[in-house]
C-alpha cells in the first residue's frame, strides 16, 4: 500500500469476484482512492456496480486480488424507506450513534448531523412526514452519527425530482469538500447530468473500473457513445 498525507485510503488490487455462477462480475478490477471527494461511478445494469460496493464493505470477499481499506464505510440504498426503521428522526438516529458515545454527548451528536443535512430543525419530526430528499439526507445524517467516513451510495437520488436530487447533491458535496473534516463519497448514478457535481468519475465496464476522470468528461464520453 502507498503511502499518503491523508490517512485514509481505498484500494482494489487485481480483485476478482463470482457470485455462484461462476461468472467473474468483477474481473482483475484494480483503483484506488487516495483522498477525500465526491466519486461517481456510472456503468450499465448489471455491469457489477452494486457487488463492488459489497466488496468494499466487506459484506463479500474477493475470489482472488486484494482489497485494501482505512476507512469505515455505510451503505446508502436508492429507497430510504428500506433504510429508514424508526418513528422519528432523533430515534432513528439513536440506533446508529456508537455505544461508546457517552448520554451527556448524545444529543448534541445528533443535532450537529442533523445540522450537516440541513435538517437542523427536524429532531422530533416524524419521519412519515419527511419529503424523499429529506428521508434520504437523514439516511446519510444515520451515516454521520455512525462515525462512518466513507459512503457507498447506491443511485441515492434515483427516486427524487429534481429538487430533492439537487438537495442531496448540495449535501453531499459540502460533506466530502467541508475543510475541517472532509469525508470520502462513492455516488453509482444512472442520471449523467450529476457527474457535473463530482470530484472524478470512472465509468465500470466487464467488471473493471477505468481511470477516473473530470465529471465533464465522462459525461461527453458517455453522451458521445449514446449518439452513434
Ligand atoms: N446475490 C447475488 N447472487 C447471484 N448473482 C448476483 C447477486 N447479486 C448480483 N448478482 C449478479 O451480478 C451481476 C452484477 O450485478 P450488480 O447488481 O452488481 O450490477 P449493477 O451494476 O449494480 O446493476 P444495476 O445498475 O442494475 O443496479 C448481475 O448479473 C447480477 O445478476
Amino acid at each position: 500500500m502507498k503511502p499518503t498525507a491523508w490517512s485514509g485510503y481505498l484500494e482494489f488490487d487485481q480483485v476478482s469476484f463470482s457470485w455462484p455462477n461462476g461468472v467473474n462480475v468483477i474481473n482483475q478490477c484494480s483503483f484506488s482512492i487516495l483522498k477525500p471527494g465526491l466519486w461517481m461511478l456510472v456503468g450499465e445494469n448489471g455491469s457489477g456496480k452494486s457487488t463492488l460496493f459489497r466488496l468494499i464493505n466487506g459484506g463479500i470477499r474477493p475470489k482472488s486480488g486484494k482489497i485494501f481499506c482505512s476507512l469505515r464505510p455505510s451503505m446508502v440504498y436508492q429507497n430510504p424507506d428500506h433504510q429508514l426503521l424508526m418513528p422519528t428522526c432523533k430515534s432513528e438516529l439513536m440506533l446508529s450513534v456508537p455505544k461508546t458515545i457517552t448520554q451527556t454527548n448524545l444529543l448534541d451528536l445528533i443535532h450537529s448531523a442533523l445540522e450537516k443535512v440541513d435538517l437542523g430543525e427536524m429532531l422530533d419530526r416524524p419521519i412519515h412526514t419527511l419529503s424523499g430528499g429529506q428521508k434520504q439526507r437523514l439516511a446519510l445524517a444515520g451515516a454521520i452519527v455512525s462515525n462512518s467516513n466513507l459512503l457507498l451510495l447506491d443511485e441515492p437520488t434515483a427516486l427524487l425530482d429534481p429538487q430533492s436530487q439537487n438537495s442531496v447533491l448540495k449535501v453531499m458535496k459540502k460533506l466530502t469538500s467541508s475543510s475541517a473534516d472532509p469525508i470520502t463519497a462513492i455516488w453509482v448514478t444512472h442520471r449523467l447530468e450529476e457527474l457535473y457535481f463530482c470530484d472524478g468519475a470512472a465509468i465500470v465496464k466487464n467488471g473493471a473500473i477505468s481511470n477516473w476522470n473530470s465529471g465533464s468528461k465522462v459525461f461527453q464520453e458517455l453522451k458521445s457513445l449514446a449518439l452513434r
